[in-house]
């Protein structure tokens, strides 16, 4: 696991957006996994000003978000699919088709599952997938606790990744008990991983994942186990 320290958000970001402009300007089809939550959105605004001076496009690249809350539909603002298009898709050049989120609003959720992870597979499974971390350690939506060899599937979230995300809804009550993610095992399989880690309410999960103990309770910890993994923290977190 290679560790770059980043002197702030913006620089974390930065170092991210050129490392993928990097992989997709040298395969244009690029399978590229995607996170959501407030880490990556410099990335996204990173991307898109990189595409905006043209030096990077979209054309050919195919995207899997990591998940989607059950029961939202993609209209509602808090649902991921809005959050994607919202924060990164309506500005760049990538085709429908080849976006993809998880349906949390499938009639069959478990088939929703396999549907979801059939389709990675046919692409090739992901060159570059970018992840953020929960407090708990959760990496997707997969919570301490999910096994390590999980593929995509349905996750009760943990009352603390309701709380943390609870200043998005209204109240409490509307955050979502449950999601969709892609499986560890899935993540696992990615060619590249690129960890973003930011701020101090993230210190003591940054902390935990130099400790190196590999545990099923801190699902993050596996990243140790993959050979072409970077975590991008920025400084906030570390001191
Ligand atoms: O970046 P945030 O908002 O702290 O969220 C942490 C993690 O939790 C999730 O929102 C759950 O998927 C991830 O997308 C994110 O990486």
């Amino acid at each position: 696991m290679q560790i770059i320290e980043a002197e702030n958000y913006e620089d974390m970001s930065r170092i991210a957006g050129q490392i993928i402009a990097r992989e997709i300007n040298s395969k244009p089809d690029t399978a590229l996994g995607l996170a959501t939550g407030s880490t990556p959105l410099g990335l996204y605004t990173e991307l898109v000003k990189l595409y905006e001076e043209k030096r990077l496009s979209f054309q050919h690249t195919i995207t899997f978000n990591l998940d989607e809350y059950v029961g939202l539909p993609a209209s509602d603002s808090n649902s991921y699919h809005y959050f994607m298009k919202k924060h990164f898709f309506q500005y760049i050049d990538l085709k429908e088709e080849n976006r993809h989120i998880p349906n949390g609003m499938a009639e069959n959720l478990q088939e929703e599952c396999k549907k979801y992870e059939r389709l990675i597979e046919k692409s090739g499974g992901i060159d570059l997938q970018i992840l953020g971390i929960g407090g708990n350690g959760h990496i997707g939506f997969n919570e301490p606790g999910t096994p390590f060899s999980a593929q995509t599937h349905i996750i009760c979230l943990d009352q603390s990744t309701r709380e943390a995300n609870a200043r998005f809804f209204p109240t409490m009550e509307q955050v979502p008990a449950k999601a969709i993610t892609v499986g560890i095992e899935t993540i696992m399989r990615s060619k590249q991983i690129i960890l973003l880690i930011s701020g101090k309410t993230k210190y003591n999960a940054y902390k935990r994942l130099l400790d190196g103990e590999i545990t099923e309770t801190f699902p993050a910890s596996i990243l140790h186990k993959h050979d072409n993994c970077t975590v991008i923290v920025d400084k906030e977190t570390v001191c």
